[in-house]
């Protein structure tokens, strides 16, 4: 106990020091407190207007990218890189427009190591609260060697020198040493401990193509941390990028070994396979708040709709089954899991919807659905069952209902209810099967099985059209001498696979009966409108239900 107790003294010690020690020499050596962030969070540093706008086809408007800005500002989010100043005149505008109206946010612009670069960014920067320049080079092997051409040397000087003018501009200058994922360790260890000596107050160590995973990467920044002497004068970063899916796995990793900033995009937009994700950074952060101990400043309740603000604005459509945004992160369709989240949510949610920004979680009926949901969800739309066999028996038509349809919506199940209502009625006539050859230039044909009173009969007839053939195919058999006075279709739901509603109205001697029939196939939908209406005709009602009179 007196040994836990003294461990535990001892962590918040050198928890506190550090801290301590982090604060205290960034506000005395830059005498401005403006952007100074604690350690004792997570900075969230969105990069949706700069990586994220990087993915092909994302380029977005001033005004668009305004929105997205005040829509990160509401969030909360720290900082948030508004654009790459020197990159075009309409990002420079945009960086400058962002600066000059987000006020909450530490307002950011990418540089090269370069003095055009950084004193193109600094100008757009002029106007913001709190502006910071993120100045950058590459480091590892391959990118000095091939891309840069330059030797080590002289991109250690480089970036001293653009950090040292970056820093004459601003107080908060973010080094980057591009392509960190791939760079000789001893190499970062010596860039870096330059560019804090230059004045660089974040240091950001990005995995630029993906290539890092995740245990590997946390002992690449707790080594980095450890090794560099005044590595306690700046905020360690991680920018990462998705090549092979591990962006947010890496990033937190990184999170768990000292990193103190997480650069990452709304909906995991970026270059190439995309960034790590904000949305699942945050929420995996606060999730597991029993493994991180710690916390960003961000409102979770704002993410779903600048989830929807960037995904409109870019026309890069949120994947149903994307982590806390898509449309089914909070969506039930089997039976196990509905039956179990109605009982008590938490057996299959570990976040609720409502504290991401959707309105609520949803059940969504499908052929995986139990009676539990089925039930519940009619009880919404106010119909109840009074008997278990009545649900059984509305059940098991959902779920033919369901083998056909991918989804059920709440008009489904109107119809399915009514057109169950129906079937309190002893039905004399029944559709057993139904073939329609409809060829162009040819005659439609129809050929019918329908059951009377539990005895199969054939009828065989042409029409003008495939539903026209299959009404007189029955006739054929039935021969009622009715006069159809009224055939419509209404398509109940949007799509391709939705159910074909049809009303047949029949009538007979004055005698005037509306039948339902509803079906995927609308040419089915219409037989077994016409038998029901011919069931109405001739129906004896076997016993009373409150919705047969409606229904019907
Ligand atoms: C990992 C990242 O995401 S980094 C950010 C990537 N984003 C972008 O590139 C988007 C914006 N970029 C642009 O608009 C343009 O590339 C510009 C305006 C920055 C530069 O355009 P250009 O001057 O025509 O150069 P170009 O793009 O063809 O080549 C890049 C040049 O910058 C150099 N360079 C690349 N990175 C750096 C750096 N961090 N510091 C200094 N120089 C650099 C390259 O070596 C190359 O130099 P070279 O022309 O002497 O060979
Ligand atoms: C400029 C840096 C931070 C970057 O975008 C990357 O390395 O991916």
């Amino acid at each position: 106990m007196f040994h836990k107790a003294v461990l535990l003294l001892y962590n918040r010690l050198l928890h506190f020091s550090r801290d301590d020690y982090q604060k205290f020499s960034i506000v005395n050596q830059y005498n401005n407190s403006e952007f100074v962030m604690s350690n004792d969070r997570v900075i969230i540093f969105d990069t949706t207007l700069r990586d994220g706008e990087q993915s092909p086809g994302a380029s977005m408007t001033k005004s668009e990218k305004l929105s997205i800005a005040k829509s990160l500002e509401k969030m909360k989010v720290d900082v948030i890189e508004a654009g790459f100043a020197i990159a075009s005149p309409g990002d420079f505008e945009s960086v400058k427009a962002i600066a000059d109206s987000v006020k909450d946010s530490t307002i950011c612009s990418l540089s090269r190591a370069l003095d055009k670069d950084i004193d193109r960014a600094a100008e757009a920067l002029k106007g913001a609260n709190s502006g910071r320049i993120h100045t950058f080079i590459a480091t590892s092997p391959i990118h000095m060697e091939h891309k840069l051409r330059m030797q080590p040397d002289q991109v250690v000087e480089q970036a001293v020198h653009a950090v040292k003018r970056a820093r004459n501009h601003v107080a908060d200058v973010e080094f980057s040493c591009e392509d960190a994922g791939r760079s000789e360790i001893d190499f970062l260890c010596r860039i870096i401990e330059a560019a804090i000596d230059a004045g660089a107050s974040t240091i950001n160590i990005p995995d630029t193509v993906g290539y890092a995973i995740p245990e590997q990467f946390g002992q690449t920044i707790k080594t980095l941390i450890e090794r560099i002497p005044n590595s306690d004068k700046a905020i360690f970063s991680v920018h990462c990028h998705n090549d092979l899916g591990l962006a947010v796995a890496n990033s937190l990793s990184a999170v768990q070994n000292g990193a103190r900033q997480v650069e990452c995009t709304i909906n995991g937009l970026g270059e190439r396979a995309g960034n790590a994700s904000l949305e699942e950074i945050v929420m995996a952060i606060r999730t597991r708040k029993d493994l991180f101990n710690i916390e960003t400043a961000v409102d979770p309740q704002f993410i779903v709709p600048t989830s929807k603000l960037v995904s409109s604005v870019t026309g890069f459509a949120v994947q149903p089954n994307k982590a806390i945004v898509g449309a089914n992160a909070f969506a039930h369709e089997s039976g196990i899991h509905q039956d179990g989240v109605l009982k008590h949510r938490e057996t299959y949610e570990i976040m609720s919807a409502q504290d991401v920004g959707w309105n609520t979680n949803r059940m969504v009926l499908g052929k995986h659905s139990g009676r539990n949901a089925f039930k519940t969800r009619l009880e919404e739309l106010g119909h109840t069952f009074e008997t278990e066999t009545e649900l059984n028996h509305a059940f098991a038509n959902f779920k033919d209902l369901a083998d056909k349809k991918h989804e059920i919506y709440d008009e489904d199940l109107h119809l399915l209810v009514s057109d169950n209502a129906a079937k309190h009625f002893e039905d004399k006539y029944e559709l057993v099967s139904l073939k329609v050859t409809s060829c162009t230039g040819e005659i439609p044909e129809a050929e019918v099985v329908i059951s009377i009173d539990g005895k199969e009969a054939k009828g065989v007839a042409q029409g003008s059209g495939p539903v026209d053939a299959s009404f007189k195919a029955i006739e054929s058999i039935v021969a009622s001498g009715s006069e159809l006075q009224l055939y419509s279709v209404n398509a109940i739901t949007s799509g391709t696979d939705s159910q074909g509603e049809v009303t047949v109205r029949l009538d007979h001697s004055g005698k005037i009966v509306n039948g339902l029939g509803a079906d995927t196939d609308i040419v089915i939908a219409s037989a077994k409108a016409y038998l029901h209406a011919l069931n109405l005709l001739g129906a004896k009602v076997v016993r009373e239900h409150p919705q047969t009179a409606e229904g019907v």
